[in-house]
């Protein structure tokens, strides 16, 4: 009796940069990773990943500035709840960056971002993430560190 629970994660980009965010607390804790959170009943997607950036760090984007680029499904054996995380792609943003409760920002060069300390899968899909390539994926995982397995494909292609 699987269940599904909606995620939002957005990638904000400037220039050669990427703005990541150090998780204080929950799902993820300790680890590098875009923004993002749960998408709330009736909320469409696109702007709960708006809503929760400007939670976590203060910027601000338009609904249509967010480029959907991947939906990703996560399975964790012996977890019904499937994680389904919708992947966002951001270069238009205003304001300025804060720290939040949740998350500690801080800008990294796109092609140098610290994979060590972030989800394991991130080192898989993040290729294809900064070459601008919409695809869809499934990780199952073994605890929070273990890939067991993953599909990656072409978003259009089935
Ligand atoms: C399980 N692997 C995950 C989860 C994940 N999440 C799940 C939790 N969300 C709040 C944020 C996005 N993000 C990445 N990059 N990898």
């Amino acid at each position: 009796n699987a269940k599904i629970k909606v995620f939002t994660l957005a990638l904000l980009n400037k220039d050669d940069e990427i703005l990541l965010g150090l998780k204080k607390r929950g799902l993820g804790e300790g680890l590098w990773n875009g923004f993002g959170g749960k998408v709330d009943p009736g909320e469409e997607i696109v702007d709960a990943a708006v809503r929760e950036v400007k939670e976590e760090c203060g910027l601000t984007v338009l609904p249509t500035d967010m480029e959907n680029l991947a939906v990703i499904h996560f399975e964790f054996v012996d977890d019904p709840v499937i994680l389904e995380v919708h992947v966002f792609k951001c270069s238009k943003l205003a304001g300025v960056v804060e720290e939040s409760d949740e998350m500690s920002p801080k800008w990294f060069p796109r092609d140098n971002v610290p994979h060590s300390q972030m989800w394991p899968d991130d080192e898989v899909w993040y290729p294809l993430y900064l070459s601008g390539t919409k695809f869809r994926a499934y990780f199952l995982f073994q605890g929070y560190k273990t890939i067991l397995s993953y599909i990656i494909r072409d978003f259009y292609d089935h």
